[in-house]
């Protein structure tokens, strides 16, 4: 029996994709983004609970056991999916009795499917290490059967066919294939004049000594080999041209897609999932430069060669075809290793690539607590496992290509015998047995591009579906609805900031809230401060009002109307922010401060930097605004960073403006001087502040204090302090007020 397989497209992807599999297995086909959104899979992968909800959903019965091995064997109904290595999720297929061959003893085998791996079998001993941490512990299984909702369930569709999207990308270019396919009869005509030809130069003047048709020939063979030159050049230019042009556009949609995705999306991938999907693009570039137009090119000229043959000679035209399709046949026997070697192989790569983005990111901690050998031998385990696989992915390689060279020249063997021995019979003329070896002469290279082609297709495949799979993410503008800009920005400014019952959370229906029934205004043109303790949600809220996530229960209103109906786009231009995680392009000072990529102004750009007090240590750097910052420019300090975020948000100048810890960093002159600034910056314009700085937040309007994720208090510092509560207690050191 054939059991369903899926590669998990992602390092978090296994648990949906494992339940792909099974629902693929009962029968029916289901779009992995549809499950990945029913099992709530974030940046920590994806809980057994939430693929037992998403698996409910769908009509499968499931049932969460904690088992030890020998239950599983006797009495659970399979498929199951299991916890694997306490990571990562596979499907459990089935289990055999097996006999050993030489003493007679039977043993269990167990048939898995490991979305990263493939379909393996494995004896009893690897499966027990690998789902029980150790034989006193029972092993996690969800067994999974189909109720009758799951047949008459709507099915939410696979996405359509990854070829059909990459032939999206070749309809702008009709004209230019149509001409394509103009040069490419025009070749194959050429082509398959040769042959007679070579045919007609020995048996017509060779055979009657004619000079005067040895002259017609050969000089008629000049000129459509000139002619075919010319053609084949046009050809080859014309595919060229196309080729860049699409690969081009594949990926200036790909990353013009990914800047339009939510936040959410960028919160279940890693870095190393999003620069795979970059290096997916060599892929595709790899196998729309092994040109899908050359191989229909060279297979319409092997079928061309293959009907001349058989006029020839049937038994020499049979022969042909069938130690050819015997040549393509020993290749495809291979592939399903080669995708999952290539599989295996990429996925490591892309683990040792974000393994090596940490350890530079990281040096400083590194040096610091010395564990440079530690995190060199992890990367050195990775290439070693990387080296391993890449030797038997050549090995791999080796075996299919000499078997296909070995029937090639088998082919060439054969068939010249056959037509030596038909001559010698007199079965057959010269010219033909010359015209024959031609033929074969001329059919190697357009073989061996099919087989090229069906390597790369099956090298992009893989990498078409994570393509496709961004493509068909939604996009966070398409979520609203379609006020138009102009609507949205007249109905957003000058209104108060209203939450109504808000409350969130970030890992699906079972994780804690982040934030229970926030009721809240914040009044427009005032200021307003959110204080509580580390991890009580100040951030989160912050990010719920910039529309970076939605909530999850309750409304967030500008006046009358729901952000959630506005492009969050529109919102976001009329926000200025510095958040914690604020970042610092490689690029100049004015160009990080004046984001926006228009023509810098002035004006602006000397008020923000007053504002911001970077005036003093921007006219010590060489090049002034001019000089470079961020990775690869002149460092900065924490409080320097943070002042040229602060800059970035004045000069912005917008009407709400949110500050999550803006200026933590700075020492308290530069703190007392900027807060200053920024408050005659503030007037008329609705700010919220985030800080723990009592200076910061003293003067605000209003002051909301949170905890655990709910509002605890909320007045002004004179109105909390003697109210003697939470914000009393928050501040009470920094106050030193003592008891
Ligand atoms: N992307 C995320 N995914 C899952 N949980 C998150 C995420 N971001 C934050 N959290 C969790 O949400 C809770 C609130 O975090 P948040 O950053 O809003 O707190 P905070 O009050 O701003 O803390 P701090 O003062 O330390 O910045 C924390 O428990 C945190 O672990």
């Amino acid at each position: 029996m054939r059991f369903p397989f899926y590669f998990q497209l992602d390092k978090f992807d296994c648990g949906p994709t494992c339940l792909k599999m099974v629902a693929k297995y009962f029968g029916r086909s289901y779009d992995l983004q549809y499950l990945r959104d029913k099992c709530f899979v974030t940046r920590n992968g994806v809980s057994l609970l939430g693929i037992s909800q998403a698996a409910e959903t769908l009509g499968l019965r499931s049932l969460m056991v904690k088992v030890e091995l020998e239950v599983l064997i006797k009495e659970c109904p399979l498929p199951a999916i299991l916890h694997w290595n306490q990571e990562h999720f596979i499907v459990l297929y089935k289990i055999r009795r097996k006999k050993s061959l030489f003493y007679g003893k039977t043993s269990n085998q167990f048939i898995i499917g490991d979305p990263a791996f493939g379909i393996t079998k494995i004896d009893e001993e690897t499966f027990r290490k690998c789902w029980t941490a150790s034989s006193s512990i029972p092993g996690v299984a969800l067994l999974l059967e189909p109720t009758s909702n799951f047949h008459t369930n709507k099915v939410m569709r696979e996405h359509s066919p990854r070829y059909v999207f990459l032939l999206s990308y070749l309809r702008p270019f009709k004209r230019q294939l149509w001409t394509l396919s103009f040069y490419m009869i025009l070749s194959a005509a050429i082509a398959s004049s040769f042959p007679y030809l070579t045919k007609g130069v020995v048996d017509k003047g060779v055979a009657s000594k004619s000079y005067y048709f040895v002259t017609l020939f050969f000089v008629s063979q000049l000129f459509l080999f000139l002619g075919s030159t010319v053609v084949e050049m046009l050809r080859r230019w014309l595919a060229l041209h196309i080729n860049a042009k699409v690969s081009l556009h594949i990926v200036s949609d790909f990353l013009k897609k990914m800047l339009r995705l939510p936040t959410v999306f960028f919160d279940s991938k890693s870095i190393g999932d999003i620069t795979q999907r970059v290096n997916d693009h060599h892929r595709i570039e790899g196998f729309l430069s092994n040109d899908v137009v050359s191989t229909f090119f060279s297979l319409a000229i092997i079928m061309v060669f293959a009907s001349m043959l058989l006029l020839y000679s049937w038994i020499i035209g049979v022969i042909f075809i069938g130690l050819s399709l015997l040549g393509v046949f020993w290749i495809f026997l291979f592939q399903r290793k080669r995708r999952k070697l290539d599989y295996i192989r990429f996925a490591h790569s892309k683990l040792s690539q974000e393994k090596l983005f940490e350890m530079i990111s990281g040096i400083q901690e590194i040096k610091l607590y010395g564990s440079e050998t530690a995190k060199r031998w992890e990367w050195e385990f990775l290439h070693l496992r990387l080296y391993r696989l890449n030797i038997s992915s050549l090995k791999l390689e080796q075996f299919q290509t000499t078997g296909f060279m070995f029937l090639t020249h088998l082919k060439n063997i054969v068939i010249s015998f056959l037509s030596a021995v038909l001559v010698i019979k007199g079965e057959m003329s010269l010219g033909v047995m010359l015209s024959i070896s031609y033929i074969m002469g001329q059919t190697n290279g357009p073989l061996d591009q099919m087989v090229r082609f069906f390597k790369s297709a099956q090298d992009a495949s893989l990498s078409l579906d994570r393509l496709l799979e961004i493509h068909q993410s939604r996009e966070e503008e398409k979520e609203a609805d379609s006020l138009s800009s102009e609507v949205d920005r007249k109905c957003l400014i000058g209104n108060d900031l209203i939450l109504k019952n808000v409350s969130f959370q970030y890992q699906g229906p079972r994780s804690p809230f982040v934030l229970k029934n926030i009721c809240l205004n914040i009044p427009t043109g005032r200021i307003t401060a959110i204080v509580g303790a580390s991890g009580s949600g100040k951030s989160t809220l912050m990010k719920l009002l910039l529309g970076s996530y939605k909530p999850i229960e309750g409304n967030i209103c500008v006046g009358d109307v729901n952000l959630s109906t506005c492009t969050p786009g529109n919102w976001r231009r009329l926000c200025g922010t510095v958040m914690q995680d604020g970042f610092i392009f490689n690029d100049t000072i004015t160009r990080n401060i004046a984001l926006d990529g228009e023509e810098v102004d002035l004006a602006r750009l000397k008020m923000a930097a007053e504002i911001s007090n970077i005036e003093e240590f921007v006219s010590q750097l060489p090049l002034r605004y001019h000089t470079r910052i961020g990775n690869s420019g002149v460092g900065l300090s924490g409080g320097q960073k943070q002042r040229i975020l602060i800059a970035r948000s004045v000069y912005k100048d917008p009407q709400y403006l949110f500050l999550d810890e803006a200026t933590s960093s700075l020492d308290a002159n530069n703190e007392r001087l900027v807060m200053s600034n920024l408050n005659s910056f503030f007037k008329g314009r609705t700010v919220i502040i985030i800080a723990h700085r009592l200076s910061t937040v003293m003067n605000a309007d209003q002051i909301v204090v949170l905890e655990k994720g709910e509002v605890a208090e909320i007045g002004t510092h004179q109105l909390l302090i003697t109210k003697r509560g939470r914000y009393y207690e928050l501040i009470r050191n920094q106050l030193e007020l003592g008891d």
